[in-house]
């Protein structure tokens, strides 16, 4: 294969630091192996380089093209990743007295359990309900999750308790931390975190020890360096010491990994910090996709501050990729039917979510056609779900009756969405209530250790659970919204999450279910069926996953599901977004779009949805008009003469001029196309816009009625100058209105 020039640059880099601005599908593997070989062409010993990867799989991929392409006999370098690394210093490190002996607590289990320690040790003397709320698997796993970012961005853990946004019952983490640290030393254990951890704070300390590991290395190559987070970097320039070169190689729009520690400062700015002086090299060449799909990557990512000053070019010889936005799930469906009458396997497509609440749209919509999927991961099949099952719960008792006589079926009931009430207690309740069909007395021993609000709660559910028998004919949206509202689902599950974006996640799937549920079928019985489906994940099925779990993949059909304002990018009204999340979402987005080869189709819902603002913001129409012309221009291109000789030049107008003649430039297509600026900007997002603005008038304002009071406007259409609202009032529920005959006061400042 022939490398291209900014190939050729890196791979014969003299001298110094290097950093690479790799941009997705640039053959950054292909470049590094080549580089790897020039080195040792050149004489530098294979044991005096390491190479680091990201994680295992892109590090068993590196070397087995390392093997492929070096001469037989030829001694290779270390090909590593951190935790790799970290396990042998700690080893050394060990060895040399300087750390205590550990034991990796390998198994998730062995991690929860001191966890849970942990945190009852944290809570002692607390009230029994706040204590087993500390025990939900979540809240383990959220303060699982804050204990490692202590270690990854190496800050006190007050600092970082208050920095992050944790949701209730986490008001011990920061005491929980140091018990779980104890506990760790106590029993000898270390956890994947520490093996990066330990040995840096060691090494950071002693210089002595520091002295027995520098100077070993004359070049380190790192790849996804866009996603390291600081301990990380810390240890590699211990690594490197003051001798070795580093050459860091990653994307700056694909650092996906804030929440864990990465910044795009990391390969923006902070290298230079770090290691000095280093020479610039960009990769801006792909080999993934067309220039339909380069270029509105490049719009993509355009009002992004921290990023990159560099374009994302189509190699000539790639195929073509066609871009589409559409509307709901029959248009998936329909894309991916027409994809297998084309001869196309599902196997070659990806349905990628932004969460995975999305993905139970995307799942029931798929079963019902008959369009075989498997996901990324199994436990993530609807039927998987505990919040969908119990849900389902309550549509089966609205169908069979009898089930209010069993047990099991009540407690399914009693606990989801949790009634913040301990297990035994509601084990206890729900026996008597199945036996006896009636709430207990006043006085009865069972309600006596409940608070009077936990109380009023639970009959309250009682109540419904007697009332929905008589329901069951009632369409299963109505159900469902009806099951919802009385339970006051939303308030509840934002509460019991441990982390702010994993109770959003739950109440947006309590409006996928009720959307899906009206949009289906309208049986109860039928959609039972279809959340109770035990699909097994069908190996030449399409695949669903999230964006991060694409990371680093390509498919030649990629489908980008739920590009709704809200969901893509993630906020609400009660998180709102600031600059920073944003620019970390549209990197996403980014990430999402570069996976495509062949086609790409982005689908928002519609209705009462906004479509997302990526989908303007990638001028997707206007790249895929450029590509057409450039593809009937091609003929003009090649032939020199014409152009010499003034053939006309087709003239396209665009939303972003500079941007596409900056690219065009850059593929040599200048001389074929030119550009001017659009008069009116052609997205959907525009269109949407203007139909959403009618008279005014947004879906997410608020506005008080006369009669049903305050309310956020939920849908607007018809004719924009005298659109209908849909308006969700906080009293008075959903309500259809004519805009200009109804009294509406508009609440400026959101909800009063
Ligand atoms: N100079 C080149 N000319 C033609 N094809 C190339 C060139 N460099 C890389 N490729 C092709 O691009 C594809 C991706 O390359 P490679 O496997 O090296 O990159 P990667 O590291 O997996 O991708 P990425 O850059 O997204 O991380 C491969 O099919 C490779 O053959």
């Amino acid at each position: 294969m022939k490398l291209t020039d900014e190939q050729r640059a890196v791979v014969g880099h003299a001298g110094g630091h290097a950093r690479v601005a790799a941009v997705a599908g640039a053959g950054k593997t292909t470049t590094l192996v080549a580089r790897v070989l020039h080195l040792l062409a050149a004489g530098v010993p294979a044991r005096r380089m390491l190479v680091l990867m990201f994680n295992r799989s892109a590090r068993e991929d590196f070397t087995a093209k390392l093997v492929s392409l070096a001469p037989a006999g030829q001694a290779l370098p270390e090909v590593r990743t951190f935790h790799s690394i970290g396990h042998r210093l700690t080893q050394s490190l060990t060895r040399w007295g300087r750390l205590a002996p550990r034991q990796l607590l390998a198994a998730d289990w062995q991690r929860e359990k001191l966890l849970r320690q942990a945190a009852m040790r944290a809570l002692e003397g607390a009230d029994p309900a706040t204590r087993e709320a500390a025990l939900d698997p979540e809240r383990i796993e959220a303060l699982g999750h804050f204990c490692e970012m202590v270690k990854a961005e190496l800050e006190a853990p007050e600092m970082l308790k208050e920095r992050l946004d944790l949701g209730e019952h986490t008001g011990h983490f920061v005491e929980a931390f140091r018990q779980m640290e104890a506990l760790l030393e106590q029993q000898g254990g270390m956890t994947y975190a520490d093996l990066l951890y330990r040995p840096l704070r060691c090494l950071e300390s002693d210089a002595e020890s520091r002295a027995r590991v520098e100077g070993f290395l004359d070049h380190v190559i790192i790849d996804e360096y866009q996603d390291i987070n600081l301990a990380q970097q810390r240890l590699l320039a211990v690594l490197a010491g003051s001798r070795a070169a580093v050459m860091a190689v990653g994307d700056a729009n694909q650092c996906i990994y804030e929440w864990r520690g990465a910044r795009p400062d990391y390969m923006l700015q902070r290298f230079a910090a770090s290691f000095g002086e280093a020479t610039d090299y960009p990769l801006s060449t792909t080999f993934r996709h067309g220039h339909a799909l380069a270029l509105s990557a490049n719009h993509a990512v355009r009002a992004n501050r921290r990023r990159p000053d560099q374009l994302c070019l189509a190699a000539p010889g790639n195929p073509r990729t066609s871009l589409a936005v559409g509307q709901g799930g029959a248009r998936l469906i329909a894309a991916l039917q027409g994809w297998q009458r084309e001869g196309r396997t599902l196997a070659e497509g990806c349905v990628l979510v932004r969460s995975w609440a999305l993905s139970v749209s995307v799942q029931l919509q798929l079963l019902r056609a008959g369009i075989a999927f498997r996901l990324s991961r199994d436990d993530r099949f609807v039927f998987r779900l505990p919040l969908v099952q119990a849900l389902a719960g309550y549509l089966r008792l609205a169908r069979q009756p009898r089930l209010l006589n069993d047990p099991e079926h009540l407690l399914l009931l009693f606990s989801q969405p949790t009634p913040f009430v301990a297990r035994e207690r509601l084990q206890a309740l729900v026996v008597q209530l199945a036996d006896r069909q009636r709430w207990p007395e006043r006085h009865d021993p069972l309600l006596a250790e409940l608070k009077p609000i936990q109380r009023r709660n639970l009959k309250k559910r009682w109540e419904l659970l007697c009332e929905l028998p008589r329901l069951g004919n009632m369409p299963a949206s109505r159900l469902l919204e009806l099951v919802v509202e009385r339970l006051d689902a939303e308030k509840v599950l934002k509460r019991a999450a441990a982390r702010r974006e994993k109770g959003e996640e739950d109440v947006r799937l309590l409006d996928i279910l009720i959307e899906q549920a009206e949009e289906l079928t309208q049986a109860p019985d039928a959609f039972l069926e279809l959340l109770d489906r035990r699909i097994e994940g069908a190996e030449d099925g399409v695949l669903i996953t999230t964006v991060h779990g694409a990371k680093g993949l390509e498919w030649p059909l990629v489908a980008l599901w739920g590009l709704n304002e809200g969901d893509f990018p993630h906020y609400s009204r009660d998180n709102p977004i600031d600059d920073e999340r944003l620019e970390e979402e549209r990197r996403l987005f980014y990430v999402a779009m570069t996976r495509a080869q062949e086609r790409l189709l982005m689908l928002h819902d519609g209705g009462e949805h906004r479509p997302s603002r990526f989908l303007s913001e990638s001028a997707w129409r206007d790249c895929q008009r450029i590509d057409d012309a450039l593809a009937e221009q091609s003929d003009a291109l090649i032939s020199d003469a014409l152009v010499k000789e003034g053939a006309e030049k087709a003239a396209l107008e665009v939303g972003d001029p500079a941007l596409v003649e900056r690219y065009l430039r850059r593929i040599g297509a200048d001389g074929a196309l030119s550009v001017t600026p659009a008069t009116r900007v052609a997205s959907p997002g525009a269109e949407y816009a203007a139909l959403v603005h009618g008279m005014g008038f947004a879906v997410g304002e608020w506005v008080r009625h006369a009669v049903f009071g305050p309310g956020e406007v939920v849908v607007v259409e018809g004719d924009p100058r005298s659109p209908v609202l849909e308006v969700r009032f906080e009293q008075a529920g959903r309500r259809r209105l004519i805009a200009e005959r109804a009294p509406l006061e508009r609440l400026a400042g959101g909800r009063a």
